[in-house]
């Protein structure tokens, strides 16, 4: 029963007690005590009422997803479902993820480059963002950029700030698609100022209870390289155990033991004394479990029930301790031309919390700065310092910034990346979160900028306030502040579509719509070319070592069934291939790829290639974020809230 009812029982409990104390009454007394009665009763009543109403407006507000310390000892924030979820469900509404394209190069960061020494002037800067990221390929990204190795993924929001439990895995990473939001650099001068990388919710793969933590695999190296987390038990431990004590328990049930020898006696002194002298990661999984534990999860066949009763937090203690993440969903802005915006996803009264993030702080904002290359003496390209940056990476405009500090600081929370600038109708707006909560550590407030270059961790929270009443579905705004109102003003001004826009297609959109159209062959394409952006690439099924590896998993008797079946899997998108000739008929083509074996290049060529091995991919740099004049400003940290310890205003790398 929700506090509304429990009152409204109590109302009726205590109006029925002075009922029955009015029957004891002497009925003789005279009617002014009687009424005198009612009036008392008529008073309490309006008192109540009064407290219900109270009551009403500190009704806890529905929640599915909390942000609340891990029941992982040790691994900082974790996520929690308020309701139980069933394999296949899903959780969140996914966020965006923010490609950081050629960063270490445009940062001048050449470490791993020996032929540079004495070329260029190194710069080992501090990236707060080096243990949230996600290598950019397997989340769709390989396009954007040539280095393959550096291009990577802030990926903010409930899918990056799930822990990684290799006993509990419960939901699995989710792949962002790729959506412009209507914007085209033809007509927005917006186009380019948003990532197109756009979040779907999560996907649950285990049942979990209401307030049990989320879990996804990090991959077993994350904890086999990290050497002080000791013997944990990886995945295949977990799977070891189950066998192992599947096996110990049919032995010690076909052994017909004499009465006064138990199971749990075989366990408890041969089993466990092991397990103390051998420090085994498959041994470590039995954690401090009795025989009867151990037993059950035989049954049950997964060792995993007996992880989540650690991994569950009562819904009272995460309303208590932790933050509601799930008060925002997104879709098309109202604002036209701004892309996607952050919606209430239920009635929000004025002063709610909407949701609390971590922010991950760059001390200097320059390291973001994007540079033209140049050409060094032994042929090598370099970011061109002296021109100075041209553009910088467009995370910029997902953070918070004051024309008075070099601190930029990037919220990691849920949702909140979604949330566009309306000054007139600003409905949310941000404070700084309770000291020691989602992070925060108000004493940061009063360091210089530079003492963050030795924290990794998030250190600093905010919070996004309801400044009014919001209803359900309305869009929620920030007021950016002065410095962004000023710069989108002269960015629409001054901004001219750039050339060659007519024919811009990205190839997400081309691949949607002209996918059952013939692809031009070679010859065709001379004579109609397609827009410059797009290029073409075979199913990576069609190189033979490929193929084995899918086959060997889904025994696919047809290498194209595999594509029907999986479709093109973010992480392998193909090779680069030629259109050679087209068969109508059957509509059948042969293509040519290039290949180099032992720095040797050689030609083969493919027949009978159906239409849906062929796609379309972007050329490296031609989406709209890496447009020349693409919108780049950071959301103003409100003027009252910048520490006097962070008006530093002189860039450490002075670039900009
Ligand atoms: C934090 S993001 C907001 C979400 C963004 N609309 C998206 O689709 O990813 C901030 C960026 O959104 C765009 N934006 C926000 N408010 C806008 C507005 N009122 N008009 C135009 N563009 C806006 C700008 O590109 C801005 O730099």
């Amino acid at each position: 029963m929700n506090s509304i009812g429990k009152l409204q029982q109590r109302n009726t409990e205590q109006s029925r007690s002075m009922d029955e104390q009015s029957h004891d009454t002497d009925r003789r007394k005279s009617s002014f005590i009687w009424n005198s009665r009612h009036l008392m009763q008529l008073v309490a009543l309006i008192l109540l009422a009064s407290t219900a109403s109270t009551t009403t407006l500190a009704t806890r507000i529905d929640c599915d997803l909390y942000i609340a310390e891990s029941t992982i000892p040790n691994a900082g924030l974790g996520i929690y479902t308020a309701v139980a979820k069933s394999s296949g469900d899903n959780i969140g509404n996914g966020d965006k993820a923010i490609p950081l394209v050629d960063m270490l190069w445009h940062a001048g960061d050449y470490s791993d480059d020996e032929t540079l020494v004495g070329e260029v002037e190194y710069v080992h800067f501090f990236n707060p963002t080096q243990d949230y990221v996600w290598h950019g390929i397997g989340m769709g990204m390989d396009f954007e950029s040539e280095l393959q190795d550096d291009i990577t993924t802030f990926w903010p929001g409930v899918d990056a700030m799930i822990n990684c439990n290799l006993g509990l895995l419960n939901v699995i990473k989710s792949t962002p698609k790729y959506d412009e939001a209507g914007l085209h650099r033809n007509l927005h001068p917006g186009a380019g100022g948003i990532t197109p990388y756009d979040g779907v919710p999560t996907k649950v793969v285990r049942d979990i209870p209401a307030g049990g933590e989320l879990f996804k695999h990090y991959g077993d190296e994350w904890f086999s390289g990290r050497p002080h987390f000791g013997n944990i038990p990886l995945s295949a431990d977990y799977e070891a155990i189950l066998e192992l004590m599947t096996g110990l328990h049919k032995m010690i049930h076909s052994l017909g033991m004499p009465e006064h020898i138990s199971s749990s006696m075989i366990y408890d002194d041969l089993v466990l004394p092991i397990k103390k002298i051998w420090n085994s990661r498959t041994l470590n999984a039995l954690f401090d479990f009795d025989w009867s534990d151990v037993e059950a999860a035989v049954e049950a066949r997964d060792f995993g029930i007996l992880l989540q009763p650690n991994a569950t937090r009562s819904l009272d203690w995460l309303d208590e301790h932790g933050k509601c993440i799930d008060h925002i969903v997104h879709g098309p802005s109202t604002i036209e031309g701004a892309g996607h915006g952050a919606f209430a996803k239920r009635d929000l009264p004025k002063g709610t919390i909407i949701t609390g993030t971590p922010l991950i702080h760059f001390p200097d904002r320059s390291v973001l700065g994007m540079y033209e290359p140049r050409t060094t003496s032994t042929g090598r390209m370099v970011r061109d310092v002296e021109k100075g940056p041209y553009s910088e990476q467009v995370l910029v405009n997902y953070c918070f910034g004051h024309p008075d500090t070099t601190v930029l600081l990037c919220p990691y929370g849920a949702g909140v990346n979604y949330i566009n600038a309306n000054r007139t109708q600003a409905n949310v707006k941000v404070q700084w979160a309770q000291d020691g909560q989602t992070n925060h550590k108000s004493a940061w407030l009063l360091k210089d900028p530079q003492y963050m270059e030795f924290e990794y961790r998030t250190m600093l929270a905010i919070d996004y306030v309801a400044l009014r009443d919001i209803n359900e579905g309305e869009e929620l705004f920030l007021d950016y502040g002065d410095a962004w109102e000023q710069a989108w003003v002269e960015h629409v001004k001054a901004w001219k579509a750039v050339e060659g826009r007519e024919e811009y297609i990205s190839a997400t959109q081309f691949n949607a719509k002209y996918s059952d159209t013939p692809v031009r062959t070679l010859e065709e394409q001379n004579e109609n070319p397609y827009p410059k952006n797009l290029a073409i690439n075979c199913h990576p099924v069609l190189v033979e070592s490929v193929f084995l590896d899918y086959n060997h998993e889904g025994n696919y008797a047809d290498p194209y069934d595999f594509i029907d079946k999986a479709g093109w899997i973010p992480e392998k998108k193909g090779f680069p291939c030629d259109i050679v000739k087209r068969d109508s008929a059957t509509e059948t083509y042969e293509v040519s790829i290039n290949y180099t074996e032992n720095d040797e290049s050689y030609v083969k060529f493919h027949k009978d290639v159906p239409r849906k091995a062929i796609s379309f991919v972007d050329h490296p740099y031609t989406t709209d974020m890496h447009l020349p004049n693409a919108f780049r400003h950071p959301i103003g940290i409100p003027d009252e809230m910048l520490p006097d310890a962070w008006r530093n205003k002189v860039s450490q790398y002075n670039h900009l």
